[in-house]
């Protein structure tokens, strides 16, 4: 009897496993049928870039009419994720498992597009590296914080607005779309994203805007239970800038971006860390060269980042060069920068190779530095500098620029100085970086389209079982 009785339950368990296998079966043909419309981030993948790539996938998931299914992609190997701290920390703290996300290196965007199944929403970006260029026409969306430097056709719906997060752009659609789709999960992430982006909205810091203010308190309007804005900050910066046993190879990758001039490569990489410390690494001139060569790139600036005892940022640029005249253009255009001014003081370094500054200026970031580079590499001359798509890009400073730059560089300095309330504080206009070189030309996809589709199933399954995760213990 037992044996019989066993075998009845084998039956019924082949069958519903005959069921489940039949409806997947459908799932992935109705997949199959559906065109891929990615929601791409840039390659230094940041939390911002992340974020923003799978909130805003989320939301064009539950509210576009289109029969494309949305999928966001982090733009870096599944490999270079433990790099990003912040990323990390915010996901396991957010319940959404690693493995639920879908990596540059796990999908073909190329392949997809060849067979006419790709349009692409890019997000915290809005120039392609040379490396994904054929993917332009391809580009149905841009969502981006900082100027734009590239046209896209009129069929290329374009929002570009400088504000200190990208996630306070796909905040605004969201709550000016379909409120009702956002979740506490979603939220968190949003909330969590700004006020890293904007330095825990420190107007001293020169990233904050209005709208992300004004967006971040929506957000805890409608979810009184998200975290402390401190708590957040610290937490989330401690995890950025949290180094420790990561080689030098590992640390100049952890936030990397490069630009290229007519046959220069150069990666400018932000390291967090003090000067002295990064110039004691062991090796570190040979790891440079080596790092260098390893990628072809021509030079590397690295941009380290510290504070000081009142927790003002510190920052230095080391310049690593292996050939006198790139060095020399790279150094010159970096002390005779005036828009902005960088204020460069030399400070020692171990070797020739090696020029290493002060920066005074400590509200230009590597937003600020790219474009003095990439005109650098372009002759110097701004007319001359080439933005990919070729059009000269004008990276002259206006007088009132300067200004600009020269009031930001006091204002903070003067808290009382009236601000022109009407005027928006807006950030240090971030440019976009010139990305030339993918990082991720690591060989072709993993994955196919069914499992893709268990990935965004995962995705599903992972938002739907969650109400408001308890926090970790
Ligand atoms: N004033 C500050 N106080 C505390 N933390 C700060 C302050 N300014 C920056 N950070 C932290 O350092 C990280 C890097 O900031 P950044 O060098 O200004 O650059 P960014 O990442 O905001 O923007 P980029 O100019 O690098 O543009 P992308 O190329 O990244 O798009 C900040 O994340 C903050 O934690
Ligand atoms: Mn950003
Ligand atoms: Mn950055």
């Amino acid at each position: 009897m037992e044996r019989f009785l066993l075998g009845c339950r084998a039956a019924v368990q082949m069958k519903k496993l005959a069921q489940i296998a039949v409806k997947r079966l459908a799932e992935v043909q109705h997949l199959e049928s559906r065109p891929l419309h990615v929601v791409l981030g840039n390659e230094a993948c940041d939390l911002d870039s992340m974020v923003s790539a799978l909130t805003l996938a989320f939301y064009l998931e539950n509210t576009s009419e289109s029969k494309a299914a949305f999928v966001p992609v982090l733009n870096i190997p599944h490999s270079e994720l433990a790099l990003r701290g912040e990323s990390v920390f915010l996901l396991s703290e957010l319940n959404i498992p690693e493995s639920s996300l879908i990596f540059r290196d796990e999908i073909d965007l190329h392949a997809l597009h060849q067979i006419g199944q790709l349009t692409l929403t890019l997000v915290d970006h809005h120039i392609l590296p040379s490396s994904d260029k054929s993917l332009e026409n391809a580009v149905t969306e841009v969502l981006d914080h900082r100027p734009l430097e590239k046209q896209y056709p009129h069929s290329c719906s374009v929002t570009a607005e400088l504000v200190g997060s990208c996630n306070t752009l796909v905040t605004e659609r969201i709550l000016q779309g379909k409120p009702e789709i956002l979740d506490w999960q979603t939220a968190a992430l949003l909330h969590a994203t700004i006020i890293l982006d904007c330095v825990n909205m420190a107007p001293e810091a020169g990233k904050v805007t209005p709208k992300d203010s004004k967006y971040v308190a929506q957000l805890e309007a409608l979810f009184p239970d998200l975290s402390s804005r401190s708590n957040i900050f610290e937490s989330l910066q401690k995890a950025k800038f949290d180094v420790s046993g990561l080689t030098t190879e590992q640390m100049l990758r952890k936030d990397l971006k490069t630009i290229s001039g007519d046959s220069t490569m150069l990666a400018i990489s932000a390291i967090y860390m003090d000067l002295e410390v990064f110039l004691q690494r062991s090796n570190l001139t040979a790891e440079l060269d080596s790092f260098c060569q390893a990628h072809g790139y021509d030079a590397l600036v690295a941009m380290t980042i510290t504070f000081n005892p009142h927790n003002e940022p510190v920052r230095h640029l080391v310049v690593f060069c292996p050939s006198v005249d790139l060095q020399n253009t790279i150094c010159e255009a970096l002390e005779y920068s005036h828009c902005p001014p960088l204020n460069l003081t030399p400070a020692p370094t171990p070797h020739p190779n090696l020029r290493a500054y002060l920066q005074g200026n400590t509200l230009a970031s590597r937003k600020k530095v790219l474009p003095i580079l990439r005109d650098a590499l372009w002759g110097g001359n701004p007319g001359a500098m080439r933005t990919p798509s070729g059009k000269p890009g004008s990276e002259d400073c206006s007088q009132e620029q300067m200004d600009d730059e020269l009031d930001k560089t006091i204002n903070p300095l003067i808290p009382e100085m009236s601000r022109d309330e009407e005027e928006p504080v807006l950030p240090p206009t971030p440019m976009n970086s010139l990305v030339d070189e993918c990082p991720l030309d690591r060989g072709l996809p993993k994955l196919s389209a069914e499992a893709i589709f268990e990935k965004c199933s995962q995705i599903t399954i992972a938002r739907s079982s969650t109400s408001p995760p308890q926090k970790k213990k």
